[in-house]
């Protein structure tokens, strides 16, 4: 028997590249030199992780742990912008809770429709018609598109039940959930039976509530003994637990209250990963399977016990049906009085985005692997070398401006870099060629393409174009782009 408990998984998930920009120039018949007219490249899909209610468990994913999103298409001539890549949506089951490999709870999905970007896709490369300012009237060069993020995330499905069942394997808690709601678990007379939770839905007077069956819990679960305390996430949402004991169970060492001492014993070692302590969630004790003449009498027998400590207790039979009405109607009042307490919450349609950080710093500093080299870090020069095609002369001229603009050159003198000195950004290391006022003229950021008529003045139609372009397509990149008007 598998004793791998399945409401995990991790999975691995590659949003699209962005598309390139595209470099071209617009020709006509009769008018050969027009001005840039390529296109932006299309935003790569981002990964989304959906609220289905129509999904129920992460198995699916334990089968397919990989996905990928479509990438963006390139950017075209003629100021075409390329199409975007398709977004890649993830159906998940409500109660889904992600973490980061690092161990970081990134999102808590409940409620259809609720909804965590996973992975962003790449950005599009700007074309070199949006790249076209007064200084560099007809760039002979495109940005390239962005990686998508690719990232492994770990999934856990906690169960949004109200009320949890807790009790020793063959209790009777997949029993008392068929009996109760129209769920239809296994039911079997072997411990651990249960290896999924099952969930049910249960009508008690004007209220519907949900009941979840975890897998039996033995001494020492916490150490990992039998399915070990990893279900115990199912329950950390409920309103109410409910120890389900077995009063006709024959194993020496058993009866009902040390049952639930032990019980109590392992939950008071579990620490939910989502706040909030177990042992203040309200509980009740329900003595099973008194229509075993033995069973009835012990139940009535350590009813005082429970009820001293200021336990409801209900005595049932899942077989004869016997009680199970009292139960119900009890839960539902418990469940009731809960959901009063609590605030409302009603995620529907909530989108979850990574937090927006601040992009606009960067740093400087000594590698500390390498002699008299540097190491610069931060978003937006990270962003800048994934975008530069290094085989364009023009294309790196226009990342040393964007550099030097941010204030780079100037923290690499200060710092004692020298001409030549190594510098790394990102995935590639270069030799510093300070901005000179020779190199600047060198780098001007007029058009290298030999089609391009260098004088050719850009008009301010195009200027506006260019404009519109940044706006329309790609806006969020207006403020990496250095462009003076
Ligand atoms: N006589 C009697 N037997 C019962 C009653 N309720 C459950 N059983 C039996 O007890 C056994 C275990 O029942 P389950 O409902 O599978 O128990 P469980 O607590 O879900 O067990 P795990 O999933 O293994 O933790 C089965 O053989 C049931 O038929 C009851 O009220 N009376
Ligand atoms: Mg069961």
């Amino acid at each position: 028997m598998a004793s791998r408990f399945v409401d995990r998984a991790v999975i691995h998930l590659t949003a699209g590249d962005g598309g390139n920009g595209c470099a071209s120039v617009h020709r006509e018949k009769f008018k050969p030199l027009g001005g840039p007219d390529g296109g932006n490249g299309g935003n790569g899909g981002d990964v989304l992780l959906v609220v289905d209610p129509n999904v129920h468990t992460l198995l699916d994913f334990h089968f397919r742990p990989h996905a990928k999103a479509g990438n963006g298409k390139m950017g075209q001539g003629s100021n075409r912008a390329g199409a975007a890549g398709e977004t890649l949506v993830m159906k998940v089951p409500s109660g889904t809770v992600v973490f980061t490999e690092d161990g970081e709870m990134v999102a808590d999905l409940i409620g259809p429709g609720t909804t965590f970007v996973a992975a962003q896709g790449g950005r599009g490369g700007l074309g070199n018609a949006a790249l076209a300012s007064k200084a560099r009237k007809a760039p002979g060069f495109a940005l390239l598109g962005e990686p998508g993020e690719a990232r492994s995330l770990t999934l856990e499905l906690r169960s949004v039940a109200d009320v949890g069942l807790l009790g020793f394997p063959s209790a009777g808690k997949s029993s008392l959930i068929s009996v109760l709601s129209a769920a239809k678990p296994k039911i079997a007379d072997y411990p651990f039976t249960t290896l999924v939770p099952n969930l049910g839905v249960i009508t008690g007077g004007d209220t519907v509530f949900t009941m979840a069956d975890v897998p039996g819990l033995i001494p020492g679960a916490s150490e990992g003994k039998g399915l070990g305390l990893d279900f115990l996430r199912h329950i950390e949402r409920c309103a109410v637990l409910v120890h389900v004991v077995d009063c006709a169970t024959l194993e020496p060492g058993r009866d009902p209250v040390s049952d639930v001492d032990a019980l109590e014993e392992e939950l008071a070692k579990y620490t939910p990963s989502l706040g909030g302590k177990l042992e203040e969630r309200p509980r009740v004790v329900v003595l099973n399977k008194i229509d075993v003449p033995e069973a009835a009498e012990l139940a009535e027998f350590v009813r005082p016990d429970f009820e001293a400590r200021g336990l409801q207790v209900f005595e049932v039979s899942t077989a004869s049906r016997k009680g199970l009405r009292e139960l119900t109607f009890a839960l539902a009042a418990i469940v009731e009085k809960y959901r009063e307490a609590q605030p409302v919450l009603e995620p529907e349609k909530i989108v979850l985005r990574p937090l927006a950080v601040d992009d606009s710093g960067f740093t400087v500093e000594v590698d500390p692997e390498e002699e008299g080299a540097f190491i610069i870090r931060g978003a937006r020069p990270e962003r800048w070398i994934r975008q530069t095609d290094f085989g364009n002369d023009e294309a790196v001229g226009y990342l040393a401006d964007r550099l030097n603009r941010l204030g780079v050159e100037d923290e690499l003198a200060k710092l004692g870099a020298k001409p030549g000195s190594p510098v790394t950004i990102g995935d590639v290391q270069f030799e510093w060629e300070p901005s000179t006022p020779s190199v600047a003229v060198h780098l001007s950021g007029r058009g290298t393409d030999v089609r391009l008529e260098r004088t050719d003045r850009i008009g301010a139609t195009e200027r506006k174009e260019a404009r519109r372009i940044r706006r329309e397509g790609t806006g969020e990149f207006e403020d990496d782009l250095d462009v003076e008007e």
